[in-house]
């Protein structure tokens, strides 16, 4: 079973205009409300592509009712914490010209909420698969994704990391089994601008020598690069098409990832070529990626 653990949940407020004035009164074109937070995006789109997976996380308040309501209408399985205090937050996306993001803070999370996700994920077992994705409430301290790779440690569980930067670099001692920081976050990490593939790659091998076992790296338009764990390398372009919306892009990517792994018995080629063509499939579209969409965009980038 694969589980999915989004720490902040989130609307996504997804606005369209034709330009955004700063100090002025802004009219849209378009709004759409969808469920957000990347685990969640990571399940929604599992879903899609055939595969069932549980999200774990933390809710509250109205907006929190919210998520779980349409995250349970696109039939995706949950077990959140429902916090008492708060709500979760509301991410606003603006496309005009180009794309803003205003992403909120989101509700406090207690000790004690905290030991609850924690009682959940001792169901994990040999053979699971656990997605760990997306920012952690500065609420809360930021070593909570190695506490959890902690106390799962020896179990046979394969952990994905989907974070940024200092998050990112605290787990890799644990092993995750993949992780996918895009070509900016990888260069962060280092404090440097990487430009060209050999670089990403060589600079994917040194977070394999801190303990990463796969390094899958997104570069939007530019395709995406992965460098197993035995060493091998693979590159693919991005699919041709027209960008409509790029929030859920990278969560797409590791859920046709995860999909493309299951359904191929275990290739990490295959997984990467759909997880490329799932990302564009969802960058491609208004909504999280479908089936269909991905199936027809892989056979343009696959032999
Ligand atoms: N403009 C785009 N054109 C085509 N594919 C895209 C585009 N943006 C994203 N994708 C696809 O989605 C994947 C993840 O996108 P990226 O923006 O790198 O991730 P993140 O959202 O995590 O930063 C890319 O590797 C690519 O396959
Ligand atoms: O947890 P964070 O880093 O604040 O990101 C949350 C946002 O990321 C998203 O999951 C989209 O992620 P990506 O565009 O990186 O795939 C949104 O749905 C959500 O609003």
């Amino acid at each position: 079973m694969v589980y999915t653990v989004t720490f902040n949940p989130s609307l996504d407020y997804i606005l369209r205009l034709d330009a955004l004035e700063k100090g002025e009164i802004n009219r849209v074109t378009y709004e759409n409300i969808l469920p957000g937070g990347k685990g969640l995006n990571v399940s929604m789109v599992l879903k899609n592509l055939g595969h069932e997976s549980q999200a774990l996380g933390f809710v509250a308040g109205f907006t929190g009712e919210a998520v779980e309501k349409q995250f349970a209408s696109f039939g995706c399985r949950a077990d959140f914490v429902r916090l008492p205090d708060g709500f979760s937050r509301i991410n606003v996306k603006i496309k005009a010209k180009e794309e803003t993001e205003i992403n909120g803070q989101g509700p406090l999370i207690s000790e004690a909420a905290q030991q609850e996700l924690f009682r959940k994920l001792e169901k994990l077992e040999k053979g699971d698969t656990l997605v760990l994705a997306g920012s952690i409430p500065n609420t809360l301290p930021d070593d909570i994704y190695e506490r959890i790779m902690e106390r799962l440690a020896g179990r046979g569980c394969r952990i994905i990391v989907d974070a940024t930067k200092g998050l990112l670099l605290k787990v890799l001692a644990y092993g995750p089994w993949l992780i996918k920081p895009n070509n900016h976050e990888l260069g962060e990490m280092f404090g440097k601008e990487l430009r060209t593939e050999e670089e990403l790659l060589a600079h994917a091998g040194k977070l394999q020598e801190k303990g990463a076992r796969n390094v899958l790296i997104s570069m939007a338009g530019e395709g995406a690069l992965l460098l197993t764990e035995d060493g091998k390398s693979y590159r693919s372009p991005a699919p041709k098409g027209t960008l409509v919306n790029s929030v859920g892009a990278g969560d797409s990517m590791v859920a046709g990832f995860l999909a493309g792994y299951e359904e191929s018995g275990g290739s990490l080629e295959e997984a990467f070529f759909m997880g490329v063509a799932t990302g564009s499939a969802s960058a491609f579209s208004e909504n999280l990626a479908t089936r269909p969409e991905v199936e027809a965009l892989l056979r343009t980038i696959r032999r």
